[in-house]
């Protein structure tokens, strides 16, 4: 089985602060990695250098073997819902159709035809065709996730990175996103941070539990770690 993620001895530094130390991960082709910790210990900014959005102090990131910088379109992005100001007029279209935006964008940039179509098949996979002419702020939680999941799948992604996708959802809501993702790990590697620990048991292949560092690897949540780390 081979690599899609490959992390060696990787070191975050925001000016003073060490969030991320010395960290190394393998993660194979196929899996569904849960990523758990405590709040500021360091889980967006571990996601963040995969994604290339902050420089690493130390190490070296690989996808699928090559380095992230080569990585554009390979990796899919569902960002924490705050990112997104709800009140923006934009539609359900428009936000998946900016996922097909180019690196490095021309001024005027104009979507091709291939674009409509990747972005009308991608609201047709996750069932939300029906809105694609809605503003995003007509949208309730849930149908938002979706639409963000939409927006990061329309590159066609190996490997897709979620940052807490189901926070604000009811259960009814996260069970559709989990199964979601659960079909689509099917076909690519899921990265996701997540505080939810029924999660872990019934979606996810391995967890980790990280603090700056890996407290933890395996298949279960030791619900134990969170008292013996003092955490
Ligand atoms: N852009 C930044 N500049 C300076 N410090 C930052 C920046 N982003 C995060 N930090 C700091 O890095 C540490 C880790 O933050 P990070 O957001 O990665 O943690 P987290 O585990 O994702 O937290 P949460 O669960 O609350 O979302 C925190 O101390 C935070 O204040």
């Amino acid at each position: 089985m081979s690599l899609a993620l490959e992390l060696k001895n990787v070191t975050v530094q925001y000016q003073t602060d060490i969030a991320v130390k010395n960290v190394s991960l393998a993660v194979e082709e196929g899996e569904f990695l849960i990523i758990m910790g405590p709040n500021g210990g360091g889980k967006s900014t571990l996601i963040k250098a995969v994604l290339d959005l902050v420089p690493l102090t130390a190490g070296e990131i690989t996808i699928n073997g090559q380095n992230r910088q080569h990585s554009f379109g390979k990796i899919g992005y569902v960002p924490q819902q705050s990112y997104f100001d709800h009140k923006f007029p934009i539609t359900v279209k428009d936000v998946i159709l900016m996922g097909r935006l180019p690196a490095k964008m021309r001024w005027f940039h104009r979507y091709s035809a291939q674009d409509h179509e990747i972005a009308q098949r991608v609201m047709a996979d996750l069932n939300i065709e029906h809105l694609a002419h809605k503003n995003l702020d007509e949208l309730s939680g849930g149908q938002k996730q979706k639409v963000l999941i939409a927006r990061a799948l329309s590159t066609h992604p190996e490997i897709l990175v979620l940052d807490e996708p189901t926070t604000s959802l009811d259960p009814p809501s996260r069970l559709q996103i989990y199964n979601i993702l659960k079909t689509l790990n099917e076909k690519m590697t899921i990265v996701m941070i997540s505080h939810d620990d029924q999660t872990i048991s019934q979606y996810g292949s391995t967890m980790i539990y990280f603090n700056k560092r890996i407290l933890y690897k395996g298949k279960d949540f030791p619900p134990q770690l969170l008292v013996s780390t003092n955490i």
